[in-house]
């Protein structure tokens, strides 16, 4: 059963977020949206490039302001909130993290491949130093087995760091899956564990209920469902259901609602919902982070989106390859055109 425990949420729209409007938050945005989360009273905020720091480029999508000018706007507004940032070795580097904690971010999360820890050594080591709460991100953990999960968890703790978290980039772990995997980091580490789930099959809540109750204490979530693919959990839901358990968040619900509703809805485009493309993003267990990128492909070449999404989950294509959306979609183009 569920009780109250110390659990602690970070909102990630500002960061995971920038995928789903290509990048293109402005400053007025960025401090709109925290300076209401900040009044909300929600502990931890990212903000950052949606691949990371330094991750503004022609691979990923270039940003239209400076992280950086993000990052400072947003430790501007906030009195109580902590800003955390991602980063990835090798899009990010030591330079920017420490750039980052110049500027004020408390908070550091290194994101790996699930299966690559050790390229996060350094950073973690660094984050460290630098005096920030640190986080170790094992990204896709679908595409492993729960024993190597749990053994590439525990080179990130055996790093420093003071969370482990297992995300479900793709939205297409199943409640029993995460309850699986969250239940053997639980039992294997001395640090908290946390949740970062996509929504793409209509399970980011309860998966993230699921990681609760194995004894989860860090969940992410994003205000109206602003993330990659069909979002994450969508964070005034959570707050709101967390409250009808009685888990306390110290957040103020109506407050969240608010926010949702008068700031960030405004910044999107469409509604975040479940499309075809998302869904089959869950489906296929495809990075959630490819979804414009497979749309942008989809158009060039006059290929159904999906067949590039399911192409890409058959391949394994994980982040960092995002220059195999294009040649999927040139081969598929070329086999319809033959
Ligand atoms: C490309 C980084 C990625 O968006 C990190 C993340 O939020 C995830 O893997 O879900
Ligand atoms: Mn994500």
């Amino acid at each position: 059963m569920i009780t109250k425990r110390d659990l602690h949420i970070t909102e990630v729209a500002l960061r995971d977020g920038s995928h789903a409007v290509a990048h293109q938050f402005t400053v007025e945005q960025v401090r709109n949206v925290a300076r209401g989360l900040d009044e909300a009273n929600v502990p931890f905020i990212e903000v950052s490039h949606g691949d990371g720091l330094g991750g503004s480029s022609l691979q990923f999508g270039r940003s239209l302001f400076d992280e950086f000018e993000l990052i400072e706007a947003a430790v501007d507004v906030c009195q109580r909130a902590k800003i955390a940032v991602l980063l990835l070795p090798g899009i990010g580097t030591q330079r920017e993290l420490k750039k980052a904690a110049e500027l004020g971010a408390k908070m550091a999360r290194i994101a790996t491949h699930v299966t690559e820890a050790d390229v996060s050594s350094q950073h973690i080591h660094l984050a460290k130093e630098l005096g920030m709460e640190t986080v170790g991100f094992l990204m896709m953990s679908h595409m492993t087995s729960v024993g190597k999960l749990v053994a590439q968890a525990k080179l990130m703790e055996s790093y420093g760091a003071d969370t482990v978290y297992m995300v479900d980039s793709a939205g297409t772990l199943l409640p029993h899956q995460v309850k699986e995997r969250i239940h053997a980091l639980r039992e294997s580490l001395d640090i908290h564990v946390g949740f970062h789930g996509h929504n793409n099959l209509s399970l980011a809540m309860a998966n993230t209920l699921a990681a609760i109750e194995e004894g989860a204490t860090r969940i992410d979530g994003s205000i109206r469902c602003l993330g990659a693919g069909a979002g994450n959990t969508q964070t005034e839901v959570l707050v709101s259901v967390l409250d009808r358990l009685n888990i306390e968040t110290g957040i103020d619900i109506y407050k969240m609602m608010d926010v949702a509703e008068d700031i960030v809805a405004p910044i999107l485009q469409q509604a975040q919902e479940i499309t075809r493309d998302s869904l089959v993003m869950g489906y296929a267990g495809v990075y959630s982070s490819f979804l414009l990128h497979a749309k942008r492909a989809s158009d060039k070449f006059g290929v159904d989106a999906r067949d590039i999404l399911i192409e890409l989950g058959r391949l394994k294509v994980v982040g960092g390859q995002e220059d195999m959306i294009m040649d999927v979609a040139t081969d598929l183009a070329k086999r319809l055109n033959s």
